[in-house]
């Protein structure tokens, strides 16, 4: 038996959509894998009640027949679904650590990116790779043209998470089919300056970076509250404040000491508009690990 922490993940970052990603020090979900003759699965945790235990609808299931490691499955889900946090791409990432370890596969971190990524398109329909790349290898992650670059950052984030439902393959359907080329110049920008940003650890570069004049305004038109929520984020000391992922979880970079300010103000800005939300006061973390090997137990 292996247990896994999977972390969640901030994809797009407003200026890398299908692009950008980043690994969050929490939450995360934990999963229990042991080897079996036919795959089963439990989900319990956040959300479990909104998450199919057949392996045919689960992210988890798509990586089992990738990897060939049929398995009995424990998903304890840290990371609520249809939050923006990738909650389907952390447990397909997870699932892609432990049966690789289990069934001795000997694939890399980069090599299991694409089969973790059959997942996504069980969850959304499209095999997006911008979450499970950072929940797989940690750090930030830019996925293009079927290449994986990791940087690593010591940036703080604040995200907050509405009580409402986003689901990406609803919020996949809002985007529009292009953009305008001074669109295309301003997202380019936006993208260097905050890669540029990440290399240095600077706070101010990446919020700078963290908006784009596409999809975030799409997406954010799905979210009550928005608004006030970046407007309250960044008077609260925010650097820079965008939609996670496909929403409805907003997400704010954070110059050092201003979390716990920035967090308060970003929760307040939702319950002022009559939406509960939570807040989790994270940072950039590691990619999926291994947190218990019983296999020499079997
Ligand atoms: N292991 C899993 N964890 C989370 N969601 C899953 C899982 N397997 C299937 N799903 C489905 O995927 C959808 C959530 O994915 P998605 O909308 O991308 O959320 P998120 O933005 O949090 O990743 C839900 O419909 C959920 O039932
Ligand atoms: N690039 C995708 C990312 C979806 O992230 P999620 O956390 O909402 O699953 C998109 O923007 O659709």
């Amino acid at each position: 038996m292996l247990t896994v922490r999977a972390p969640a993940t901030s994809a797009n970052l407003g200026s890398g959509f299908d692009v950008f990603g980043v690994a969050l020090s929490g939450p995360a979900d934990v999963l229990r894998v042991e080897k079996a003759t036919r795959t089963t699965l439990t989900v319990v945790g956040s959300g479990s009640q909104y998450i199919p235990e057949d392996p045919k609808k689960n992210t988890v299931g798509a990586v089992v027949d990738e990897l060939d490691a049929p398995a009995r499955i424990r998903i304890d889900k840290g990371v609520r679904p249809a939050s923006g946090l990738g909650s389907s791409a952390a447990s397909a990432a997870g699932a892609a650590v432990a049966l690789n370890e289990l069934y001795d596969r000997g694939y890399s971190r980069e090599e299991l990116v694409p089969v973790a990524a059959k997942g996504e398109a069980v969850a959304t329909g499209e095999a997006h790779k911008d979450n499970v790349a950072p929940s797989l290898l940690g750090g930030f992650t830019i996925v293009a043209d079927g290449c994986v670059t990791t940087m690593e950052s010591d940036l703080s984030f604040v995200v907050c998470l509405p009580d409402v439902v986003v689901s990406t393959s609803n919020a996949r359907k809002v985007l529009p089919d292009g953009a305008r080329l001074d669109e295309l110049v301003e997202t380019v920008g936006n993208a260097s300056t905050l890669t540029a940003g990440i290399a240095r650890d600077d706070p101010y570069l990446v919020g700078r970076g963290m908006s784009d004049p596409v999809i975030t305004p799409a997406r954010a038109s799905l979210i009550d509250g928005y608004e006030t929520v970046h407007n309250r984020a960044v008077e609260a000391g925010a650097a820079g404040v965008t939609v996670s992922g496909s929403g409805p979880g907003v997400i704010a970079v954070c110059p050092d000491g201003l979390q716990r300010r920035v967090a308060a103000a970003m929760v307040g800005g939702f319950e002022d508009c009559g939406v509960d939300a939570r807040a989790y006061q994270t940072g950039v973390g590691e990619g999926a690990q291994i947190v218990r090997n019983e296999r020499n137990s079997e």
